[in-house]
């Protein structure tokens, strides 16, 4: 079996590999506020316990520096976990927790003497931060990361459970020093459950971080960037499933073809960046008119659809009627222009078409066609 000192090697090793991976990871994916604090909080954590293991060292610097070092990168880890979960720790926290892991070691150095207390109080202490951080990503995380973020909590969890043990245990040796029991075992499962919570939190994090860019990756490839509304690929992916829940739910879908009149005069008077301000207060004037259901997408050009759930032919008429008559009311102002125009509407509805987003679409997009040849600023129904 492996003797303690090897295992604290272990340990040691995977910390520092631990650390050099989160570093790593944080200086190639863009400096995140909480990858910066995962890998700050683990070089302090590391360096901390480098101190704590130079025996030869002063006091006041391996047993006393070496323990407020550890205690302070947990906490910027705990704090770039409260970041990542939409939360904050707050500095003076930050300060407090570093101080307290200075402060139990130097109490158990110089007030009451016992390496048995020193190891105890810290191990308490370190062992509640690390569950505190598997707390705060169970209730925190709540995006589509929480499948990966299992990974980092069960590490947290598993490492917290693993020195509060090893506290336990060196409190119960302390206290039944002459039981007859074999404690090597024990020690030795603590010790190697140690450098395992390591390598399974960092890799949780890194999963982490990993995931949340890819998330960001497919909004930004869903997103129309001159609107923030959704794009062509967006409508494809968010309006189908909006037409399969509305086809299973029995409810009838709505789709509104919206094009902004003689658009070019806009840009050919006014410049392109102020077509650019008009197509961006359109986008909003319509967001804020439709309901959280509702999906609004930028089709093309000065073309918007907008998906109304549960609505039939009659309700979406009347919808785009008024959508239409609010953008005649409301110029769009960008420097000191107020510019007015007008917009024409196509409207199809699943109650002639089915809950088909190629067909809808190619109806609307007809109506659209009748409507401005019929002379713009106006809405027509697809039959
Ligand atoms: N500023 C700006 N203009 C755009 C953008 N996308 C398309 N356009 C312009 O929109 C105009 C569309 O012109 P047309 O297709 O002739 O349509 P229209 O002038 O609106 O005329 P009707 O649709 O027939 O009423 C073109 O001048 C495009 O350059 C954009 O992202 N920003």
């Amino acid at each position: 079996m492996l003797d303690a000192d090897t295992l604290l090697l272990v340990q040691v090793s995977f910390t520092l590999l631990t650390t050099l991976l989160l570093t790593v990871a944080a200086l190639l994916a863009g400096r995140q506020p909480e990858q910066r604090a995962w890998a700050l909080g683990n070089v302090v954590a590391s360096v901390g316990l480098c101190l704590g293991a130079m025996e030869g060292a002063p006091d006041i610097v391996h047993a006393v520096l070496g323990y407020g070092l550890v205690g302070l990168g947990l906490g910027l880890v705990l704090q770039g976990l409260m970041r990542y979960a939409g939360q904050t720790l707050a500095t003076r926290w930050l300060i407090a927790i570093g101080a307290l892991s200075l402060l139990l070691p130097a109490l158990f150095l110089y007030l009451w003497p016992s390496l048995h207390g020193r190891l105890i109080a810290t191990g308490i202490l370190f062992g509640l931060l690390n569950l505190a951080g598997a707390v705060v990503l169970l209730h925190g995380v709540r995006d589509s990361t929480r499948p990966v973020m299992w990974v980092s909590a069960i590490g947290f969890a598993l490492l917290g459970a693993a020195l509060l043990l090893r506290a336990g245990f060196l409190a119960w040796r302390l206290a039944s020093p002459e039981a007859a029991y074999d404690a090597s075992l024990t020690a030795s499962l603590i010790l190697f459950a140690i450098p395992l919570a390591q390598v399974t939190i960092a890799f949780g994090l890194i999963m982490l971080m990993a995931r949340r860019y890819a998330e960001a990756l497919r909004q930004l490839s869903l997103t129309d960037p001159l609107t923030g509304v959704c794009n062509r690929a967006g409508l494809e992916r968010r309006g189908a499933r909006l037409l399969r829940r509305a086809l299973q739910a029995g409810r009838p879908v709505a789709l509104l073809m919206l094009d902004a009149d003689h658009f070019k005069r806009i840009n050919d008077s006014h410049g392109h960046p102020t077509g650019d301000a008009v197509l961006r207060q359109l986008a909003e004037e319509l967001s804020d008119t439709l309901r959280p259901s509702d999906l609004l997408a930028r089709y093309g050009g000065e073309e918007f659809v907008v998906l109304l759930d549960d609505s039939g032919l009659a309700g979406a008429t009347l919808v785009a009627e008024r959508l239409r008559l609010q953008v005649a009311a409301t110029p769009a102002n960008h420097l000191a222009l107020s510019i007015a125009y007008t917009v024409s509407i196509g409207v199809a509805s699943s109650e002639q078409h089915g809950h088909d987003l190629a067909l809808l679409s190619s109806k609307a997009d007809q109506a659209l066609y009748q409507a401005k040849q019929q002379g713009r600023d106006r809405v027509v129904e697809a039959l």
